[in-house]
């Protein structure tokens, strides 16, 4: 197989410090250099935590100096939505294949980016979830959506989390839209007593954010009939659960000429 030269911005990050290790243990992955907004000129493994990596990783603090810098084939962006989108788009200029975990992109974002990858021919994939079993966990809801079409979603992560709702909870919201008999839920004439107390509304359906220390990524999503429930729900314990997703993107993005959205589209 094909050495794959990697940039990965948010190396300090909790997901960016893993996808290091990951692409660090990969045989056919090359860590070519990382984008770091606080870290300008500096080696990686001058960076604590990085002190194992024996071979030359220069950080830039900007995306586009990078791109000038160095010849890579993928971008992984694990950072914040405001500047993830720019990292995608300059890497796409720049005609490197981004893959990004980061979330909170708007559907404008989503449909520029679309547009783009069309224009250029060039593969990128936005996955809001890297975890297989989260990916299961959406195809199994967007399953029951089908006979159910009574549902409320209800996304819990750690505390220092920037966007709510989670993307995956706007991925699944939109996989059992996609399928799901329309229907405003809950009684016509309900009331909040106490503003957000049905959480948000996306096409009738509620989803609620829950932010607490100790939680790592944890979603349920809950359908009702007459008489019973189904609960349908995944667990990140860790972030090494993303990593073999991020893996999987990164050798499909490579052989792509388009854009997706979703891992599930990628998934065999
Ligand atoms: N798709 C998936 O499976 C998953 C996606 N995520 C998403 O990934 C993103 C990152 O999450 P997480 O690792 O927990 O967040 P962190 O806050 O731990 O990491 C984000 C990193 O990005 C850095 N950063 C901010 N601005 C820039 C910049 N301009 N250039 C380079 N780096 C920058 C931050 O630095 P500093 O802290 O110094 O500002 C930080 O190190 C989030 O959007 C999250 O929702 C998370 C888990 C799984
Ligand atoms: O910020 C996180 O931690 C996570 N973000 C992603 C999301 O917003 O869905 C994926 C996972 O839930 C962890």
């Amino acid at each position: 197989m094909e050495t794959i030269k990697i940039i990965i911005a948010g190396p300090r990050g909790r997901m960016g410090s893993e996808a290091v290790k990951l692409v660090e243990n990969t045989e056919h992955f090359e860590l070519i250099a990382a984008v770091d907004y606080k870290h300008d000129g500096m080696m990686l493994s001058d960076l604590p935590g990085f002190q194992s990596i024996i071979h030359s990783v220069p950080v830039f603090s900007d995306i586009e100096k990078c791109l000038q810098h160095v010849k890579a084939d993928v971008l992984i962006d694990l950072t914040t939505p405001e500047v993830g989108m720019y990292h995608a788009k300059t890497a796409l200029e720049y005609n490197v294949r981004p893959v990004v975990g980061t979330t909170g992109f708007t559907k404008k974002d989503l449909e520029e980016l679309e547009r783009i990858c069309n224009e250029k021919e060039l593969g990128c994939i936005i996955a809001p979830n890297f975890a297989i079993g989260a990916i299961l966990m959406m195809k199994f809801s967007q399953m029951a959506a089908k006979y159910f079409n009574d549902v409320e979603i209800i996304e819990l992560h750690h505390d220092q989390k920037l966007d709510a709702p989670s993307g995956t909870a706007v991925k699944t919201a939109e996989m059992i839209s996609a399928v799901r008999e329309r229907k405003k839920q809950g009684h016509p004439n309900e009331k909040e007593t106490i503003d957000g107390a049905r959480g948000a509304l996306y096409d009738g359906m509620h989803i609620h954010s829950v932010r607490l220390p100790g939680l790592i990524a944890h979603q349920q999503v809950l359908f009702g009939a007459d008489g019973q429930t189904l609960t349908i729900r995944h667990d990140s314990y860790h972030r090494g659960s993303f990593m073999s997703g991020i893996k999987i993107a990164v050798e499909t993005v490579v052989k792509n000429n388009s854009f997706v959205y979703g891992l599930e589209n990628i998934l065999d």
